[in-house]
């Protein structure tokens, strides 16, 4: 799969809602109640962050939801992305690029999103094919202002902005031509999760399905 192809498909899952879900899952009883949860607020993307021991299970199980595309987040390493696969991921999304990332998913045919933060970044993947990426830290990177300037120059390229994205600040990046979605950890909290509140979350994620509307 081309990095063309790959942020074609990418691109095509961003789309579907403003916020992508950035899941922390401790408890693999969570996985699925919670994927219910967000797509029935109204947020069918779902990026699992491969930091918990049971993330690959996790995604195994949020698969199976109707409505729901599960992605795996911090793709570190190819390994990463062969397990991401076998789990059922159907996009992957990392912090940064490296040639054996991409080779990877190029190898296995997942489509990656990922992650840049300067001008060179955002040029090294464009220059391969991608032309859909994660822009992070977005926050710490210099927030929307920064990804607004990035696309002066290089328009050609979409951005889900990730990291530190809040209700509060999230309609200044989706107001921005070459932001399609951006990506957050506020949806899903872990004090929500332990208590299993799932009303509350889709509570969070219709309110989160809303935002730049
Ligand atoms: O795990 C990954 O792949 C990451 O790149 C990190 C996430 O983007 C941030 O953890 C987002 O978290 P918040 O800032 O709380 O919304």
């Amino acid at each position: 799969m081309t990095p063309k192809e790959q942020s074609a498909a990418t691109r095509e899952i961003a789309a579907r809602a403003p916020i992508i879900p950035v899941l922390v899952i401790d408890d693999l009883a969570h996985a699925r109640p919670l994927a219910e949860a967000l797509v029935a607020g109204g947020l069918p993307a779902l990026e699992v962050t491969l930091r918990t021991p049971c993330a690959l299970d996790a995604i195994r199980a949020m698969a199976a939801v109707p409505g729901g595309i599960v992605g795996a987040g911090t793709l570190l390493t190819p390994e990463d992305v062969r397990a991401a696969k076998a789990a059922g991921a159907r996009f992957g999304v990392s912090p940064g690029a490296t040639p054996r990332l991409i080779a990877a998913c190029a190898a296995e045919g997942l489509p990656l999103l990922p992650g840049a933060a300067t001008a060179t970044e955002v040029m090294v993947l464009f220059e391969q094919g991608y032309d859909m990426l994660k822009f992070f830290p977005a926050e710490a990177a210099g927030g929307a202002p920064a990804l607004k300037a990035i696309g002066a120059p290089i328009p050609q390229v979409a951005f889900c902005p990730t990291g530190g994205v809040t209700p509060a600040n999230a309609p200044g990046y989706l107001s921005l031509p070459n932001v399609v979605c951006a990506g957050g950890s506020w949806v899903a909290p872990r004090d929500r999760l332990a208590a299993g509140d799932w009303a509350g979350i889709e509570a969070l994620a219709r309110a989160a399905a809303s935002l730049g509307r």
